[in-house]
C-alpha cells in the first residue's frame, strides 16, 4: 500500500504569516526520506494554503525522483491551465466551495457526467492519472468509469468523523464501495480524516492501493517532527496490511 503525504497544511502555517516558512517543498522532502510514496497538495481556487509556485518548485525537486505528484484541484479551467502546464503525474479532482472549511463532501459526478467527460480529456491525453474523490457511493463510482477515470479516491471523512455504531456502518461503506470500484476496473485510493488510530481498519481493506494523509500527520509533526510523524504513519499501515496478509 502506497502513502501519500499531504503538504497543504504545512503550508498553511506559513501562510499564517504570508512568510516563506515552514516551506511545504522542504516537508516534501523529509517526508519522502521517511517513507512517503507520493506527495499530494491541493491547489485551492483561495490559495488559503497551497501557492502555484509550492507546485512548480515541488516539480522540479522531484523531477530526478520516482517519486509522483499528486495535484488535487476542483474541476476548474484556471486549475485545468495550471495542470497541463506543470504535468503533475497524478490529478485529483475535489470539490471545492469557498466557505468550507476542509473539503465536505465527495465530487458528485453524476450530476457533472458530461462536464467532466470533456473535462478529464485533455488531462489524460498528457499521460496523467486522473482521480475522483467520491463518497462510498455505487452511482458515483460508475459515473467515475463512465467518464473514463482511471482511479477513485474514497472520502473517509464519515467514516473518521463517526462515533459509536456509525463507525462500522461507515467502514462497511467503504469495503463495499472498495470491492465494488475494483470490480468494475478502477484503482481505488482513500483518503480525508485517516490518524494514527483509525487508518488501520481502512488500510486492511485489500482493494485500496494508495492512502491520502495531511492533516493528521502535520499536526503530529509538531510534536513528534515531520520524519518521526510520516515514519509512525507508514508503518501503521504496513503492519495492518501485514495483518491483512496473514488473515
Ligand atoms: C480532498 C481532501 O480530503 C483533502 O485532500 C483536501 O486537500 C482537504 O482540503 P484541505 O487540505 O484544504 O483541508
Ligand atoms: N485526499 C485526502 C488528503 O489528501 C488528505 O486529507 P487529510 O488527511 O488532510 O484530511
Amino acid at each position: 500500500m502506497r502513502l501519500g503525504v499531504n503538504i497543504d497544511h504545512i503550508a498553511t502555517l506559513r501562510e499564517a504569516r504570508k512568510t516563506t516558512e515552514p516551506d511545504p517543498v522542504k516537508g516534501a522532502l523529509i517526508a519522502i526520506e521517511a517513507g512517503a510514496d507520493q506527495i499530494t497538495l491541493h491547489l485551492r481556487e483561495d490559495r488559503r494554503h497551497i501557492q502555484d509556485e509550492d507546485l512548480f518548485r515541488l516539480k522540479c525537486e522531484l523531477k530526478d525522483t520516482n517519486i509522483p505528484i499528486n495535484l488535487e484541484m476542483a474541476p476548474t479551467y484556471e486549475m485545468q491551465n495550471i495542470a497541463l502546464e506543470a504535468l503533475p503525474n497524478n490529478v485529483t479532482l475535489v470539490p471545492e466551495k469557498r466557505q468550507e472549511i476542509t473539503t465536505e463532501g465527495g465530487l458528485d459526478v453524476v450530476s457533472m457526467l458530461d462536464y467532466l467527460k470533456d473535462f478529464i480529456k485533455p488531462i489524460k491525453q498528457q499521460g496523467i492519472t486522473v482521480s475522483l474523490f467520491i463518497d462510498p457511493d455505487f452511482k458515483q463510482i460508475d459515473a467515475s468509469v463512465e467518464i473514463g477515470a482511471d482511479a477513485i479516491e474514497i472520502h473517509t471523512g464519515e467514516y473518521a468523523n463517526a462515533y459509536g455504531k456509525n463507525v462500522e456502518k461507515e467502514l462497511e461503506r467503504i469495503k463495499k464501495a472498495a470491492k465494488y470500484a475494483k470490480e468494475k476496473g478502477l484503482k481505488v485510493y482513500a483518503g480525508h480524516g485517516l490518524t494514527y488510530q483509525n487508518v488501520s481498519e481502512i488500510a486492511k481493506i485489500k482493494e485500496i492501493e494508495e492512502l491520502n494523509i495531511g492533516h493528521s500527520i502535520i499536526s503530529n509533526a509538531i510534536f513528534l517532527g515531520l520524519y518521526e510523524a510520516v515514519r509512525r504513519m507508514k508503518e501503521i499501515i504496513l503492519n495492518a496490511r501485514k495483518e491483512l496478509k496473514s488473515e
